[in-house]
């Protein structure tokens, strides 16, 4: 079953309820088709209450949904799969579930019913009318041509759009399909004997080259769209408006595709990915950076048998929706990733947490680390607030130093956050209590100090020795097992949103937004604004 599907029900069994309840149902919840089946509204009832991730709320909050879910018109059966074995293709199901909720009748009863990971319900437009009536009809959502969904899209921000793709073809081709984004990177790169012979990237190289891979070619492979960006870039010179600019391109073709591909530079990739999962909101298709560590054109590349697998995995038909990186054979989460390795092929770790699928003769997918499915439409943050500092101490440094940037960061307002990478479990030199005091001094001057750990592997722990107990009482926060590619971008992400406080902020460094942190249950959320609680709430479900 796909990951986040907007599936629609029907209480066959019971001839009084025979009304149809659309709901969004995942992989994991095969318990939604009991409450499809069950005797009654009020068994139903309980069992959607009881559903967790879709519905893990009381039952009181349970019964308006259930009650809009009976609203939906029409008779429908809907059945779901789970191997991903084709069949009803996302496209042709979207064009099946169009159908049947414009005449608000089931064609055929006991039909395969399947809409494309959120498709419905992930464009702001559609959001917005939902949001204009009290009690909406599905049929109204829909565009008047089935067969042409671009009519209902908004029109884009971003300059880059490919409007003229539709979700299905006219020849009833089932393949998936896949935009590449390429923004340049070794991938793309060849000796330039203008610059002494040193590598630069080579405009439309990618392009051509793909036209000459046999692989694309394969029927189980996705239909390809490429944007090449202009001009490419070493990854080393990007950053927060290239980042904009990718969650922004993924937005405006977001319903024209199954999934996404973004090729860049393995530098600050990691970065990078970890920046988009943060940017990208309710994410429910899947996005996979990639790129190599060897040029495409030569013959021992990485380049091909990487961006085939990324090709893959962003087109599977049960997809893993969030952002994540695919390098030599294994998928990670993007915010749990690191550069690891400046000459090897498997150049990525995610040191905190295990793959989310390795590749040998078969693909191996470790679900029960896939994040819950998304919640709402699409959001793009595009404003991250980088106004921040990461330091790595070495014994011996002159915290003078240390005191004179502080000083005149906040004078100058260029500095807001300051991520200090410190020993072991988050230690620093209990000796010197300058230190101690400069960060006092920070964080009254309204600096966020964050400890992070100098270690590759495990966590912070702030109050497991003394040294590192007296920064606690500094003020300073604990970056917890998060990589410093995850600390700096959700910093920067948070900083940026405008709805939070400094102590808002700094409470959800220790809850996993998208997976970036090993939840904690020992630090229970203390109660504030109603951004920061929806902040919360969402980030308390994931693993
Ligand atoms: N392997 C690579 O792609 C490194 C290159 N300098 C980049 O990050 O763009």
């Amino acid at each position: 079953m796909q990951s986040l599907v907007a599936n629609a029900f029907a209480f066959s069994k019971c001839s009084c309820y025979k009304r149809v309840c659309s709901s969004i149902a995942t992989r994991r919840h095969h318990s939604l088709l009991s409450v499809a089946n069950s005797p009654s509204p009020w068994t139903g009832l309980i069992l959607l209450s009881s559903t967790r991730g879709v519905c893990p709320r009381p039952v009181t909050t349970a019964l308006p949904l259930y009650i809009g879910l009976l609203r939906v018109k029409g008779r429908m059966t809907s059945t779901t799969k789970d191997d991903g074995s084709g069949g009803s293709s996302k496209r042709n199901g979207n064009d099946t579930i169009a159908r049947a909720l414009t005449k608000s009748k089931c064609p055929n009863p006991g039909q395969s019913l399947q809409t494309p990971a959120g498709l419905l319900f992930q464009n702001d437009s559609i959001a917005d009318l939902a949001r204009q009536r009290e009690s909406y009809e599905l049929e109204q959502l829909l565009p008047k041509d089935p067969d042409n969904f671009t009519e209902v899209v908004k029109p884009p921000t971003s300059e880059f759009f490919i409007p003229q793709v539709k979700l299905h073809d006219a020849d009833g081709s089932t393949r998936k399909r896949v935009l590449v984004l390429c923004t340049g990177g070794t991938l793309t790169m060849a000796p330039n004997p203008e610059k002494d012979g040193a590598l630069s990237p080579v405009p439309g190289a990618l392009t051509d080259y793909l036209k000459s891979m046999v692989e694309l070619t394969n029927d189980k492979m996705p239909d390809v769209v490429v944007h090449e960006y202009s001009p490419l870039l070493d990854s080393s010179d990007m950053g927060p408006p290239d980042w904009a600019l990718l969650a922004n391109d993924i937005k405006a073709n977001y319903l024209h595709f199954d999934g996404f591909v973004v090729l860049m530079g393995t530098d600050t990739m990691a970065f990078t990915a970890t920046a988009l999962s943060f940017m990208l909101e309710n994410l429910s298709k899947p996005v996979v950076f990639t790129g190599s560590q060897i040029p495409i054109a030569q013959p021992h590349s990485d380049a091909r048998r990487n961006l085939v697998m990324a090709l893959i995995f962003a087109s599977r038909d049960v997809p893993i929706n969030e952002v994540t990186i695919f390098f030599h054979d294994r998928l990670i989460r993007a915010c749990r990733s690191s550069k690891v390795n400046t000459g090897a092929l498997k150049a990525f770790d995610s040191p905190n947490i295990p793959p989310l699928a390795t590749v040998g003769i078969t693909i191996n997918e470790n679900h029960h680390l896939f994040l819950p499915p998304a919640r709402g439409v699409l959001r793009v943050h595009d404003k991250m607030d980088t106004r921040l500092l990461a330091l790595r101490l070495v014994p011996g440094f002159d915290d003078q130093i240390l005191r004179h940037m502080i000083k005149a960061g906040a004078e100058s307002g260029s500095l807001r956050a300051l991520v200090l990478q410190l020993y072991g479990t988050g230690n620093a030199p209990s000796v010197k209590k300058d230190l101690v005091t400069c960060l006092e001094e920070a964080t009254e001057l309204g600096i966020l100090v964050i400890a992070a750990t100098q270690c590759h592997r495990g966590s912070v722990m702030m109050g497991h020795y003394a040294t590192g107990k007296a920064l606690e009482r500094a003020g300073v926060v604990s970056s917890n097992d998060m990589t410093l590619e995850a600390t700096s971008c959700k910093v920067a992400y948070l900083m940026g949103r405008g709805d939070l406080t400094l102590q808002e902020i700094s409470n959800l460094m220790c809850v996993s937004m998208r997976g970036e942190v090993t939840h904690n249950d020992a630090l229970p959320p203390p109660p504030f604004s109603s951004a920061y609680q929806r902040a919360m709430r969402k980030g308390r479900h994931y693993y």
